[in-house]
């Protein structure tokens, strides 16, 4: 008797619309070569607040990528969508145009790196579009640029925040956002995510929304509340300009009923929304207690024509619950005291990334957190964080879902 054919692993559809259904497939960027780039020098400007170490964050990530393949999720690697999108001529072609330019290089420096990177194959350049390219690594230029700069300045400055694939892109239902990142650092990103979503054949042909030429928005202020339900943190990073331009795109397109805009502080601890509220269960948040009795909303829901209709501002939960149709957003109370809630919300603690409702993954240093999350019910999946977390972001901000089952 024959055996039969192993079933083809199947490709899980793409569409995210709740922030806690089954998580199926994800996009994380592993830690490289961007990330040696960083000196005491210029980490602040590159948004981190210490130099990690970077072969131990490798095995961090790698042990947070193994944690979500042990629960059946498929990880995606963006270095690897990119090359296999730079495969694709337009896609190369569209990368160089991008990259090189603008105002900064100067003629001679931009003719130069078009000769450079034109040698360069798919893996090569998606390499360098990432790590970003140092006047030591290039031959003689002819350039005035680079006569005046010194060997470690960058032609193409690296993206050592790409770890936080959150916010360079968001999926709302079966849509890809390609968001607008508010600080120079970041900008870049974006023509990666753009690309892979443009060109790469598991995703072509897919309407993008959004974009980075529009109003500043990142995926980390955006939580999928229920299904039909956005909240969008505005402070730091996504302005109300980003919130009104998103609520007008998927109330267009049917992809969402409520928006709801949320008032955060303009501080680096509190960058984005999920740096202070994450959901853990269908009903469920995990909460900085330190702003959860103040935490706000305006909700926005579609208007006659383009218009919108905008709610008087009401307490977070309150606006939530009665968007969600539910009785009560329940805020599990991690009862900590300030300073240890200020420390563990430092660290990442309440940015956890839920992998179905009641399993989520968080970082193993917030100790308290966690202990209080499985009081309430919720099984937390453990990882190390001590070089990854250097960069402020927790297991929410460093993972894309793509695909998502519906509640
Ligand atoms: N979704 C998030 N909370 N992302 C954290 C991003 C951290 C990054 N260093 C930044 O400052 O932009």
């Amino acid at each position: 008797m024959t055996a039969a054919p192993a079933a083809e692993p199947t490709v899980p559809t793409p569409g995210v619309a709740t922030e806690v259904g089954r998580l199926r497939t994800v996009m994380l960027h592993r830690p490289g070569n961007e990330l040696r780039r960083l000196t005491p020098r210029n980490n602040d400007v590159l948004l981190f607040d210490g130099l990690p170490w970077v072969d131990r964050a490798q095995d961090e990530h790698d042990a947070f990528a193994a944690a979500l393949r042990d629960h059946d999720v498929e990880v995606l690697y963006l270095s690897e969508l990119l090359a296999q999108t730079l495969e694709v001529p337009e896609a190369r072609a569209t990368a160089l145009d991008r990259t090189l330019t603008g105002i900064r290089l100067g003629d001679s420096l931009r003719a130069y790196l078009e000769g450079f990177l034109g040698d360069h194959d798919a893996a090569q350049l998606a390499e360098v579009l990432m790590a970003g390219l140092a006047v030591a690594e290039i031959g003689p230029t002819k350039s005035l640029v680079t006569a005046l700069s010194g060997p470690e300045d960058f032609v193409i400055d690296p993206l050592p925040n790409l770890l936080f694939t959150r916010d360079s892109s968001v999926w709302v239902q079966d849509r890809p956002t390609v968001t607008s990142l508010a600080m120079p650092a970041r900008r870049r990103e974006t023509q990666l995510t753009d690309l892979i979503y443009t060109f790469h054949p598991r995703f072509a042909g897919r309407e993008r929304l959004h974009g980075s030429d529009l109003e500043y928005l990142e995926g980390g202020d955006v939580l999928a509340l229920a299904d039909g339900v956005l909240a969008v943190g505005v402070g730091e990073r996504t302005g109300p300009a980003g919130v009104e331009r998103l609520a007008r795109t998927v109330f267009e397109r049917g992809l969402a009923h409520t928006v709801l805009a949320v008032p955060i502080d303009q501080d680096r601890a509190t960058m984005h929304l999920d740096t202070i509220c994450t959901m853990v269960d269908v009903d469920a948040v995990v909460m900085y207690p330190n702003v959860a009795h103040r935490l706000a909303a305006v909700a926005v829901r579609p208007g006659d024509g383009a218009d919108l209709v905008i709610s008087p501002t009401e307490p977070f939960v309150d606006a939530a619950a009665k968007a969600m149709g539910i009785s009560e957003l329940r805020v599990i109370d991690t009862g900590l005291d300030p300073i240890t809630a200020e420390r563990e919300q430092w660290d990442d603690g309440n940015n956890t990334l839920a992998i179905g409702p009641k399993l989520a993954v968080a970082y193993e240093r917030n100790v308290e957190t966690n202990e209080r999350l499985e009081l309430a019910g919720i099984e937390v999946i453990r990882i190390a964080g001590s070089e990854l977390g250097s960069g402020r972001g927790g297991p929410r901000c460093m993972s894309c879902p793509i695909s998502r089952d519906a509640l």
